[in-house]
């Protein structure tokens, strides 16, 4: 599914609607996806990311055992112009998604991460249990050149059991991975080298 095509965001609605999962390409130019990726590596350099954790508020934990990636969420106030661009992009997702479907998502919110070669991401769901206000995820890969034997595929479930079937999806730079938070158990498989990328979720207002 291309974005950049006049109809893209039209199928990308349907998606969500069908199946309730997209891998998509197009959503920012290449240029603005290196750009990206810069800004992201520039920051981690300066030491500006933290580890990731699991919960919100007083119930966030450190638990290594679930996931081992470091992240640091985008603030709109400081955006470079890439992120800006990102930023707007999601925008009118959000508005498309709206209007059609109907889902009331009223923000959105991000982080880049950064999964050092061999760190991962244990199989979960994005949203917090008996909260709705996660209701769509999207993930955007910053990594040029990837490779399959690179691994760090992230795996989604298509259905809620664990023998079940899957879909891997590798983080190539500009492949965007939308999908609906209750409802897809996913993972990020351990890579052999750096993986990067932007994390974020549409909310419910509250
Ligand atoms: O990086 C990915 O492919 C998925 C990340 C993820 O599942 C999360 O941050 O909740
Ligand atoms: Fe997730």
């Amino acid at each position: 599914m291309d974005l950049s095509q006049p109809d893209g965001l039209d199928r990308l609605v349907d998606a969500l609607a069908g199946p309730g999962w997209a891998v998509t390409e197009g959503l920012l130019p290449p240029a603005t996806v290196q750009q990206l990726r810069s800004s992201c590596l520039q920051v981690h350099a300066a030491g500006g990311f933290h580890l990731a954790g699991t919960g919100r508020a007083s119930q966030f934990a450190v638990r290594e055992g679930i996931r081992s990636d470091e992240v640091m969420w985008l603030d709109p106030a400081t955006a470079d112009a890439a992120q800006q661009a990102y930023l707007q992009r999601l925008e009118s997702v959000r508005q498309a998604v709206n209007r059609a479907l109907f889902m009331g998502l009223a923000e959105y919110e991000c982080h880049f991460a950064r999964y050092a070669a061999g760190a991962f991401y244990g199989r979960h769901l994005d949203a917090f249990q008996g909260q709705r206000s996660r209701v769509l995820s999207c993930v955007y890969y910053l990594n040029p050149d990837w490779q399959m034997d690179d691994g760090g595929a992230l795996r989604l479930w298509l259905d809620s059991d664990e023998a079940g079937p899957y879909h891997d999806i590798l983080p190539q730079a500009g492949t965007a991975v939308f999908f609906l938070a209750e409802r897809f158990w996913h993972a990020v498989q351990p890579a052999q080298r750096e993986r990067v990328s932007l994390t974020g979720w549409f909310r419910l207002r509250g």
